[in-house]
């Protein structure tokens, strides 16, 4: 199947150059399949006569994105192992460059006939995209492969929830969730001479020489790489996907798929995703519709709403102003517990299942949507004013989950402070805005979630 017109945009326009190859600077869709991306660099490298090279810009920590640390370097890092090992059986370079993703595009476009981009919607993102473009002088082309539908294509607007979303992604995405053919290269580069700054054939050596924050740990319950994210998705669709629809809201219940890392990091894409559930010989149409409902329009929702609003990491930004003015209103009621964030960090709350929620997230990278819901408007209840909450719920978050700093955390930190949602019953401190409280841990087996979590952080030694 083609690359769909949709998804390719002309960031800056005329032929393509003489060049000795076709540069491709992956930043988003960090994979060697299922990549339009890559699937487009190969058809424009066929067609004049060129090899393709992946080029990668990997900065050490903190440069671009202050929360991230070992963890997420490592998983990082285990995905570009199999990004390079990936391309080099298709035959194409693969050269990182210890700058960012704009330099190295600019470092590698020298020689380059024409400049492939793939696309996130994070401010960073877009400015290396508008710096690479301006600062290339040549033909730059993006193409657009982490989304089920293209952006402008799901919404010209921000969006005011899923409600307003859905019917016109459902509307749109038949002709998106199409596979994407791998194409035959027909000119392999080996015979290009482009060294590495650093060799992620060894992740962890790799992550050895970098400098960055060491101090939340790499986890064992995730392996980077798209190898392990398909992995995990064809285990996931043999065995536990049969009761997504039934029992998704239990955090107990191992329903949920734990792609979101993978999605992140771009080591697999939501239309191979959605493919593969939708041909599953396994579950019945409502757990096929309930996680389509979550991959493709909660989790475009999120895209929607962090690429139509540039303020989507702040509080002001980001919540709409009904639920600012209800929170405002109740800013001075008393806080049934203030705690500080180092308290929270630690999970040294009063709330057992408040704090090995927080654990699991500590300790091994990852929180069931439920319980994430849970935690954050505790958050929100036990701080000392909603805009400090709101930072703490993200820095927290962008912290410890290997999914954190996604579209997908921004926007659903700022629904537990009213986004996407309507006004509730008034109570004290959350005003019109949703609580949850202790009946949220008995809608599953909370004793089991414990033991869960226990056994969980044991794994991770
Ligand atoms: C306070 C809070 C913070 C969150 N922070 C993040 C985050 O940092 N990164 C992140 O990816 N998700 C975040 N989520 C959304 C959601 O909780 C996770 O995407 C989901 O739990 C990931 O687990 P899974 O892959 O097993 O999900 P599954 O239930 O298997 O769902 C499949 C996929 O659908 C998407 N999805 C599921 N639930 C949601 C949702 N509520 N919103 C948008 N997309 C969804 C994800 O891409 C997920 O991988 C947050 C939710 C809340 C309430």
């Amino acid at each position: 199947m083609a690359i769909q017109a949709e998804r390719i945009r002309v960031l800056a326009g005329g032929e393509p150059r003489p060049g000795a190859y076709v540069l491709y600077l992956m930043q988003q869709a960090m994979r060697s399949r299922h990549n339009p991306a890559l699937e487009y660099a190969i058809a424009e490298g066929n067609r004049l006569g060129l090899p393709v090279v992946v080029g990668f810009g990997l900065l050490d920590g903190g440069a671009h994105f202050p929360e991230a640390n070992a963890r997420h370097y490592a998983f990082l890092l285990e995905g570009l192992a199999d990004v390079a090992a990936g391309l080099a059986r298709r035959g194409v370079a693969f050269a990182l460059r210890r700058a960012s993703p704009a330099e190295a595009a600019l470092a590698l476009g020298g020689e380059a006939a024409l400049l492939v981009l793939d696309r996130g919607y994070l401010t960073i993102q877009k400015r290396w995209y508008a710096e690479i473009a301006r600062g290339f002088g040549g033909r730059v082309v993006q193409v657009e492969g982490d989304v089920v539908v293209p952006v402008e294509v799901a919404s010209a607007k921000h969006e005011f929830a899923a409600r307003t979303l859905r019917p016109k992604l459902q509307r749109a995405w038949e002709p998106y969730l199409a596979p994407l053919r791998a194409r035959p290269v027909k000119h392999a580069a080996g015979g290009l001479a482009l060294e590495s700054d650093l060799d992620v054939s060894d992740p962890a050596a790799a992550l050895a020489r970098m400098t960055l924050d060491r101090s939340v740990a790499p986890v064992r319950r995730f392996r980077g790489g798209e190898a392990a994210a398909h992995h995990r998705l064809a285990a996931y669709l043999a065995g536990p996907f049969a009761q997504y629809g039934t029992v998704r809201g239990r955090p107990e219940a191992g329903a949920a798929s734990h792609l979101s890392p993978y999605l992140h990091f771009g080591q697999i894409s939501p239309v191979a995703v959605a493919l593969a559930v939708r041909a599953a010989k396994t579950g019945g149409p409502e757990d096929r519709a309930s996680f389509l409902e979550e991959l493709i329009i909660r989790r475009e929702l999120a895209v929607n709403h962090v690429h139509t609003n540039p303020a989507y990491d702040t509080y002001e930004g980001a919540v709409p102003d009904w639920a600012r003015k209800a929170l405002a209103e109740h800013a001075g009621d008393p806080r049934p517990y203030d705690y500080d964030e180092a308290a929270l960090a630690e999970g040294r709350t009063h709330d057992v299942h408040w704090n090995a929620a927080m654990r699991e997230m500590r300790v091994t990278g990852y929180m069931h949507n439920h319980m994430r819901m849970y935690w954050g408007k505790k958050i929100l209840e036990w701080s000392p004013a909603p805009d400090e909450a709101f930072r703490r719920a993200l820095r927290l978050n962008n912290r410890y989950f290997l999914d954190g700093r996604d579209p997908n955390s921004f926007t659903n930190v700022a629904w537990l402070f009213g986004l996407h949602d309507r006004p509730w019953g008034r109570r004290e401190v959350f005003g019109t805005v949703r609580y949850l409280g202790a009946n949220t841990l008995k809608k599953f087996d909370a004793a089991a979630y414990l033991r869960a979590v226990e056994a969980l952080c044991e794994a991770e030694g």
